[in-house]
C-alpha cells in the first residue's frame, strides 16, 4: 500500500546517497525484507538511527521555501522517539533551546519526538515556535504584545497559565497535547530565551521604542515526513534572516506594527504615501536588527548575504545530480527583492519526500 511504496523509495534515496551503509552483501535486501515484514506485522516500521538522521536532514534539503538550505548536511539531530510524556517532550524542548543558543553562536537543531503509530498518536506541540511573545487584546480594539499570539495566550490562560505581566514581550508556555493525559502548558524559563535588545547605530531615540526580539527561531508546528512515516513533533531551529524580525515580526501591521512610530522617529511625512515614509522605516528598522544582533554576538544573517548563499546551494545541488526545489514567492525576501539575486530567476516548487509539512491540526 501507501506506506510501503513510500518506505521502498525511502530506503531506495538512503542506500544511494549512503552507500557505505548498504556495502555488506545483501544489506539493502534484507533491510526492504525486514521493514516490509514489520509494516505487515504492525503496520508501521521504525527508522534506524542513521535513517532517521539522513532524512531529517533531507527534509531540510527538500523544504522548497527555505532561503537557508546550503548547510543542511550540519543540522544536529537529537533523537528522542522514545520521549511522549508531555513533560518529558517540554524538557527536551528546554534542552533543545539550550543546545541551539549556545552563547549567541547559534547551531542549526532538530528534535524528533515518538512518531504517529497505529492506535497511538505521538505528541503534538501547540505552539508554532518554541519561543513566542504573548499577544492580549484590550479594550476590544488594542493589543499588548502579538497579535499572531492571541488566541495560543488564551488558550494557555484557560489552561491555568498566570505568567504574563502584561507586557509587549511575555515569553508564552509550551502547550503540549500527548495521549493519554490532558493538554497542559509548561513554562519556559527566562534562562532558556536569549535576547536582544533593539538599538540603531546611528539615532540614539530608537533604543527608546524598547523593542527586543527572542535570538532563536524554532518552528514546532510542523511534522517531519519520512519514508511515510509522521512525526507530528519535531521541532528544528536555525538562526534568523534580519528581516524577518524586521520586516514582518516588527513591521507588518497586524504585527507589532511599528513603521509609523519609526517613521515619526525618523521626522518622515507620514501623510503622504509618495514619500515612501513606510519604505525608510523598513530599512532603519532592519538595519536595527542586524546591528543589535551582531553587536550582542548573536548569529543573524541579511538577506543579500542569503540570498548568495541559497544560489550557490542551487548550483552545488545541480552539480549533484539533482533540482533544488524552490518556491519563489518565499524564497524572494520582504524588502529589497529586485536588490537580490534570487529574484532574477525562476524555480521548480515541487512537494518532495523526506520533508517538514504543516499539517491540519486539532484547533488549539
Ligand atoms: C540555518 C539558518 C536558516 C535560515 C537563515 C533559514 C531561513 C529561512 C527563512 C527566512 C524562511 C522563511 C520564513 C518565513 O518567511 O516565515 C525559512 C523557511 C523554512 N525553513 Fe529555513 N532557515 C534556516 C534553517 C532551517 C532549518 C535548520 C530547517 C529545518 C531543519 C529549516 C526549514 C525551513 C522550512 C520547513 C521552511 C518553510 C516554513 C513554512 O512553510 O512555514 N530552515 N527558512
Ligand atoms: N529563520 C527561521 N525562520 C523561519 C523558518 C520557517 C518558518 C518560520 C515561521 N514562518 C511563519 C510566518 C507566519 C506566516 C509567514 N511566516 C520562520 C527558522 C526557523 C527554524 C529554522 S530556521
Amino acid at each position: 500500500g501507501e506506506l510501503e511504496r513510500a518506505a521502498e523509495e525511502f530506503l531506495g534515496a538512503f542506500y544511494a546517497e549512503n552507500p557505505a551503509e548498504g556495502a555488506a552483501e545483501g544489506a539493502v535486501a534484507a533491510r526492504s525484507r525486514q521493514v516490509r515484514e514489520e509494516i505487515r506485522r504492525t503496520g508501521t516500521y521504525r527508522h534506524t538511527a542513521a535513517e532517521l538522521r539522513f532524512g531529517a536532514r533531507v527534509a531540510w534539503r527538500n523544504s522548497s521555501r527555505c532561503i537557508g538550505r546550503l548547510y543542511w548536511r550540519s543540522l544536529r539531530v537529537r533523537d528522542r522517539r522514545d520521549v511522549r510524556a508531555a513533560r518529558d517532550v517540554a524538557a527536551e524542548c528546554l534542552a533543545h533551546l539550550g543546545e541551539a543558543t549556545g552563547s549567541g553562536r547559534i547551531r542549526p537543531v532538530v528534535t524528533v519526538f515518538a512518531p504517529d503509530r497505529p492506535g497511538e498518536p505521538g505528541p503534538r506541540i501547540w505552539n508554532d515556535q518554541l519561543i513566542r511573545y504573548a499577544g492580549y487584546r484590550r479594550d476590544g480594539r488594542t493589543v499588548v504584545g502579538d497579535p499572531q499570539n492571541i488566541e495560543l495566550t488564551r488558550t494557555a490562560r484557560a489552561l491555568g497559565w498566570t505568567g504574563g505581566r502584561g507586557t509587549a514581550f511575555d515569553v508564552l508556555p509550551l502547550v503540549i497535547e500527548t495521549p493519554g493525559e490532558p493538554v497542559r502548558f509548561f513554562d519556559v524559563p527566562g534562562r532558556a530565551v536569549l535576547e536582544v535588545e533593539l538599538t540603531h547605530p546611528d539615532f540614539r531615540w530608537f533604543a527608546g521604542l524598547g523593542l527586543r526580539w527572542h535570538a532563536v527561531p524554532a518552528v514546532s508546528d510542523m511534522t517531519l515526513e519520512i519514508g511515510g512515516i509522521s512525526y507530528p513533533a519535531a521541532p528544528f531551529n536555525g538562526w534568523y534572516m534580519g528581516t524577518e524580525i524586521g520586516a514582518r515580526d516588527l513591521g507588518d501591521e497586524g504585527r507589532y506594527d511599528l513603521l509609523p512610530r519609526v517613521a515619526e522617529g525618523l521626522g518622515l511625512d507620514t501623510s503622504d504615501e509618495a514619500t515612501l515614509w513606510r519604505d525608510r522605516a523598513l530599512v532603519e528598522l532592519n538595519v536595527a536588527v542586524l546591528h543589535s544582533f551582531r553587536q550582542a554576538g548573536v548569529t543573524i544573517t541579511d538577506h543579500h548575504t542569503e540570498s548568495r548563499r541559497f544560489l550557490a546551494h542551487v548550483s552545488k545541488e545541480e552539480s549533484a545530480g539533482r533540482t533544488c526545489p524552490a518556491d519563489w514567492s518565499w524564497i524572494v525576501p520582504p524588502i529589497s527583492g529586485s536588490a537580490t539575486p534570487v529574484f532574477h530567476r525562476l524555480y521548480n516548487d515541487r512537494d518532495l519526500r523526506p520533508n517538514y509539512v504543516r499539517k491540519a491540526r486539532a484547533h488549539r
